[in-house]
């Protein structure tokens, strides 16, 4: 539905020329819920606005349906426009007017009759929970009811396409939860497609089917959710992995106390993750009578990535270096993504630069 082909956006300012985005090359089919996950500065904002020509790209095409926008007239692409609905951080209510008039306002230049522009604003109200604050101004909402307003705004015109800019960025984790979980009912339900953009993989991890990770202006990776976590290919995808699964802070508290993971000869400290059933215990005690290697799990997590269990354990394996080498062959024939984590190195960020993988 939407293909962003070779999408480059250069700043010119003054002397200096800032590339915010670079040969960007997308596709997003009807129904997903596509996540764009980036650090500050990595351009994710720029690239979202590309999407409705906020932000004109300085080279490449954007295809909306089969049209290209660039080559539209300006009545053709407000048209084009209305098929896409946008939600920001911030929210963007006008503080002086109710809910039901920011909601309504959106369908001003429309040909609904007065009844059917009522009849839609409160339908609207009601599809974001909040039918019992129509005459409420946005002063007196909580940020979360905020951005229900905006939803209900940014759907008004029925739009194909909804784009959210950092949309729980200023929310706490429950109510992040909770627009998240609006946002998919939305695409459930009305069948709207999503392009959620954010710093967070938490963010995407609980909605998205489909990530793009972006850096320095690129998309260095893009994949299905699931292939995503179970397969990282980009030091930084694994990076935003760890800190999704919480994994980050469990090697960080290993590497305070060293006793935890002593280093020798004898053992090495991994990662291993695992998507479904393929359950990590039989495969401990297999290690053992096998290989005669010893698995001290210092970490585990379980999370669910559409339904589908993703692992990850951080373990120490102890016995003959060879036996170990066999076992770690052994996992990963059990498609057990291992990492081994060197621990001989004394920074803490050359220990988190792990080596091996796959
Ligand atoms: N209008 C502009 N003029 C000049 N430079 C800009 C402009 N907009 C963005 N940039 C620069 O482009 C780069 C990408 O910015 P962008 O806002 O797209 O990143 P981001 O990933 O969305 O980060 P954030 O979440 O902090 O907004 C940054 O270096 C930024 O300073």
């Amino acid at each position: 539905m939407l293909e962003l082909k070779n999408i480059d956006v250069v700043f010119r300012q003054k002397k200096e020329e800032i590339r915010a985005v670079s040969d960007v090359s997308l596709t997003i089919n009807k129904g997903d819920v596509f996540g764009i996950v980036g650090y500050s500065g990595a351009g994710k904002s720029t690239l979202v606005r590309v999407i409705n020509l906020l932000q004109r790209p300085t080279g490449g095409e954007v295809i909306f349906q089969g049209k290209n926008l660039l080559s539209l007239t300006p009545r053709q692409l407000r048209e084009e426009r209305k098929k896409i609905g946008m939600i920001f951080q911030h929210f963007h209510l006008m503080m002086a007017r109710t809910v039901y008039e920011n909601v309504d306002f959106s369908l001003k230049y429309t040909s609904l009759s007065k009844k059917q522009r009522d009849e839609k604003v409160l339908a609207l109200l009601e599809l974001v929970g909040l039918s019992d604050k129509k005459e409420t101004y946005p002063s007196q909402l909580s940020g979360g009811q905020k951005q229900r307003v905006a939803i209900a705004r940014a759907l008004a015109n029925d739009p194909e396409i909804l784009l959210c800019d950092e949309a729980t960025s200023a929310l706490d984790p429950k109510t992040t939860q909770q627009i998240l979980a609006l946002l998919k009912s939305l695409n459930q339900k009305l069948g709207v497609t999503i392009v959620l953009i954010t710093h967070e993989m938490q963010v995407v991890k609980e909605i998205c089917n489909r990530v793009a990770v972006m850096e320095n202006g690129q998309v260095i990776e893009q994949n299905s959710l699931i292939h995503i976590f179970s397969r990282p290919q980009q030091a930084l995808t694994k990076d935003f992995i760890r800190t999704a699964t919480h994994t980050d802070k469990a090697l960080e508290t290993i590497l305070q106390h060293p006793s935890l993971a002593k280093p020798d000869q004898q053992s090495e400290l991994v990662e291993l993750s695992y998507l479904g059933e393929s359950a990590s215990e039989p495969l401990i005690a297999q290690l053992y009578s096998k290989f005669q290697v010893e698995t001290n799990i210092l970490y585990g997590n379980i999370e669910f990535l559409q339904q589908v269990p993703f692992g990850t354990l951080i373990v120490v394996l102890k016995g003959q270096r060879t036996q170990r080498q066999k076992a770690v062959a052994y996992l990963k024939e059990q498609q057990v993504t291992v990492t081994m984590l060197r621990r001989d190195t004394a920074s803490e960020p050359a220990l988190l630069k792990s080596i091996g993988g796959g």
